[in-house]
């Protein structure tokens, strides 16, 4: 399978490079010094699953400089996502079916303004994986998911050549019927995660066991329920406390890449994370006060450190 990966980095990186040493035909989309590492010495992922390094030859610095591919996937952080999708839209790609894999609900409404809508797969993935100096990506642990799905009967080929292409490459993958949920479901969860470990700065086994951190993270995750209903998507009553009790499954050290960016004095999706479910529900008349004021402590965050006072 031809796949084109814009963005390279812990999500892009990773998958691709999986992709990749099965022996399918992977062209990374990178920049900066990113870019120029990658296209000296390859792709270097450090894994517990077992280390591996694509070829040099593999990456391009321009989504214009790719020919053609069977599948785009776009795994750009959140604030990058239009430039993106305008870069597609004005190359040889434009049309190609694109998989976004990035966090959140507001992906594909981005993309949409300039690509076709026939044209986007639904998706999410599960990992923690970061840049950990130009041209290498470290993956934590051993998760690394991908649920994907067509939304219309002509994507479903797509779908299933990635499903295939995911078997051969060892990443855990399903399709799914109702792709749509699943990345609700997965909002659910990642706006509570992301929230409580940034707010606390402490991974999730922190979090959790404090009561005062435990019925903020609930809270949170309860509020995203009632913006998904009331957005048409049926999650059950109950389902953030089904979540909590799924984060008390997660080993104790596990942090969010929003937590990972404030640590290291980067940009954070915020704005689509807790922001982002503030707004939704200030659209729906849902009340999320605890996303808000999640949404406001870090709000002197957003931009990467701020400059001392
Ligand atoms: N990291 C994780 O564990 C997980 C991340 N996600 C989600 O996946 C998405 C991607 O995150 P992540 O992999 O962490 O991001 P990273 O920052 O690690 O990687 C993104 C890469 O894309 C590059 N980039 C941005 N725009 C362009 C462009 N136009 N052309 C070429 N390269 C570009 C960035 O360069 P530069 O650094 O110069 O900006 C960066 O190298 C996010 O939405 C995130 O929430 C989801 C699950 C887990
Ligand atoms: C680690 C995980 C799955 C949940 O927070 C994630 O997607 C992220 O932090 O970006």
């Amino acid at each position: 399978m031809r796949i084109a990966i814009v963005g390279a980095g812990g999500v892009g990186g990773y998958f691709g490079a999986r992709l990749a040493a099965a022996d399918h035909e992977v062209t990374f989309v990178a920049r900066g010094r990113h870019l120029e590492a990658v296209r000296r010495s390859g792709l270097l992922v450090r894994s517990p699953l077992g280390d591996v390094r694509t070829s040099p030859g593999a990456v391009v610095e321009s989504v214009a400089d790719v020919d053609g591919a069977d599948l785009v996937v776009v795994a750009v952080k959140l604030w990058d996502t239009e430039d993106v999708a305008r870069q597609l839209a004005a190359s040889k790609l434009a049309g190609t079916p694109v998989l976004s894999l990035q966090n959140g609900v507001h992906k594909d409404t981005v993309l949409a303004r300039h690509l076709p809508a026939a044209s986007l797969l639904g998706g999410a993935c599960f990992i923690s994986a970061f840049i950990e100096e130009p041209g290498v990506v470290r993956h934590n642990g051993t998760l690394q998911r991908m649920v994907f799905g067509a939304r219309r009967p002509e994507q479903e080929p797509v779908a299933r050549q990635l499903l295939q292409a995911c078997a051969e490459a060892g990443i855990d993958a399903d399709v799914s019927e109702d792709v749509d949920r699943v990345i609700w479901e997965k909002y659910v969860f990642l706006v509570g995660h992301s929230a409580t470990t940034t707010a606390v700065r402490r991974p999730i086994g922190v979090v959790r066991s404090d009561a005062r951190t435990r019925t903020l993270l609930r809270d949170v995750m309860a509020e995203v329920v009632a913006v998904a209903r009331a957005s048409g998507i049926a999650l059950p009553e109950d389902f953030a406390d089904r979540q909590l009790a799924f984060c008390d499954t997660l080993p104790a050290d596990m942090t969010s890449s929003m937590h990972n960016d404030l640590e290291h004095g980067h940009r954070l999706e915020l704005p689509w994370l807790s922001g982002g479910v503030a707004d939704l529900a200030d659209g729906l008349g849902v009340p999320a006060p605890r996303n808000r004021t999640v949404a406001d402590i870090l709000s002197p965050y957003v931009d990467g450190a701020p400059a001392s006072a």
